[in-house]
């Protein structure tokens, strides 16, 4: 796989016969009596049996239905994994990881994790009665404790966390400890964590599996068979599964996935590039620029990046207001990984549920916005970027100084600032969803 522009050196090679297996994988026409090429639709809530227990594979849909099985192979194929269970969505796959311990059972969690993430464990397992605790992932040595639940790169910080590390860590101490990887951002496509010592791999595969923004989903894959048993088990036990319509679409979305991660890389290096030299921005994190502290690790354990994008914009809360207000190609949403472009402010919106003085640790402030890059063509979506960051500046041009000086900035650019400087601002108070 070529490397993107500016990386200075290979990335990891691509997995072989990827594009094959997503088209191919789970799919076989012969699995049906009509010979359908493309999986059917199952909507049976339940299949007739030949006699009391004897059926032909399925008795009640939320057990097991054949769309959803589809579905579970393709994806355990892409993942390198023996199996794949699909479940209603990313949290319920959070959730149905979790039930795999036992109340007092202990969990370390990266500290930058997705809003909900943060929210599931410290407001509804931390009651229940698991021992909870939030680490620094990137720092392995920090690490001791019973499940260790991983998130690279890490949402919405773009920290990167070595897997390989963390794992033969984990292992090493007590081989029962489980690791998990939150593969959401990357994708099939980009990252294996199985093949890099983890024992689970989970996506929000409302995210870049799915692809168009119109699934909520989750996955999970694995190749120990006593994981697999569990998680089966929990599947139905538990019975937060998607709809067979659901899986039809995320199956379908997965036929693209490869051709679509290679776009958003290119993309989002375009624009990583255009905002690092951009001196209405203070500070540009993307694992695919050379500046990022992790790159080499990134290129080391993943053969690409996704369109995620955060940077630190100049001056205050209303600026990134305004530059959100005043975007026309991105919308201004939660979410991420389709086709089309978002952007968001994380404080307000996807991590509000975050304890105040939680983010304020993970710099998680008023000026961090985060971009997840689509398919567009890359001169329209830098120049809705570029538009939009003259609207923040010229919005409080009369009014502030420190904007004054950022228009003669633009006029002058320079090269930003150190990547470790200081871009925190005061968090405004708002409620805790
Ligand atoms: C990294 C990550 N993991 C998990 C989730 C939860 O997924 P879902 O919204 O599908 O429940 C999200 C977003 O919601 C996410 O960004
Ligand atoms: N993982 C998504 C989800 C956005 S937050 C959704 C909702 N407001 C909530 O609080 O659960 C993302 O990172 O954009």
């Amino acid at each position: 796989m070529a490397s993107g522009s500016g990386s200075g050196g290979e990335w990891l090679s691509g997995f072989s016969s990827f594009a094959t297996d997503a088209i191919h994988v789970g799919q076989e026409p012969e699995q049906w009596n009509s010979m359908a090429v493309v999986p059917p639709i199952s909507l049976s809530t339940t299949f007739k049996q030949y006699g009391p227990g004897k059926h032909a594979g399925f008795e009640y849909s939320r057990s097991g239905n054949p769309t959803r099985n589809c579905l579970e192979k393709a994806v355990a194929s892409l993942d390198g994994a023996k199996h794949c269970v699909a479940l209603a969505s990313g949290l319920a796959a959070t959730v149905t990881v979790t039930h795999m311990l036992k109340s007092g059972d202990g969990i370390v969690c990266m500290n930058d994790v997705y809003g909900g993430t943060n929210r599931y464990f410290q407001r509804i397992a931390k009651e229940i009665g698991y021992d909870i605790s939030f680490a620094d992932c990137t720092k392995p040595e920090v690490l001791k404790a019973g499940v260790w639940s991983e998130r690279t790169p890490s949402n919405p910080t773009m920290k990167v966390v070595d897997i390989q590390a963390c794992s033969d860590l984990a292992h090493e101490q007590n081989k029962d400890i489980i690791v998990v990887v939150d593969n959401t951002f990357m994708s099939a496509y980009f990252q294996r964590p199985l093949a890099l010592g983890a024992d689970i791999c989970m996506y929000s595969a409302t995210k870049y599996m799915n692809g168009h923004s119109d699934v909520v989903m989750g996955l999970i894959s694995v190749n120990r068979e006593d994981l697999y048993e569990r998680l089966k088990f929990l599947q139905n036990a538990l019975g937060a599964v998607p709809s067979p319509f659901d899986c039809y679409m995320c199956n379908r979305g997965l036929k693209t996935l490869h051709l679509r991660m290679k776009q958003h890389f290119k993309n989002a290096m375009a624009v990583a590039e255009f905002l690092e030299r951009d001196p209405r921005v203070d500070k540009v994190i993307f694992p695919g620029l050379p500046s990022h502290p992790q790159h080499e690790l990134m290129k080391k354990q993943c053969t690409g990046c996704p369109g995620m994008i955060t940077f630190y914009i100049k001056g205050k809360l209303e600026h990134a207001t305004a530059f959100l207000n005043n975007l026309k190609l991105f919308a201004l949403a939660e979410s991420l990984g389709g086709y089309e472009s978002l952007a968001e402010h994380p404080a307000i919106m996807t991590h509000a549920s975050v304890p105040e003085n939680e983010r304020v640790v993970l710099g998680i402030s008023d000026t961090l916005i985060r971009l997840s890059v689509g398919l567009e063509d890359e001169e329209d979506i830098i120049a809705d970027l570029d538009q939009a960051l003259g609207a923040a500046v010229s919005v409080f041009a009369h009014t502030h100084t420190q904007t004054h000086t950022l228009l003669q900035a633009h006029k002058h650019p320079q090269k930003p600032i150190d990547y470790y400087a200081s871009t925190q601002t005061p968090l405004s108070n708002r409620s805790v969803p």
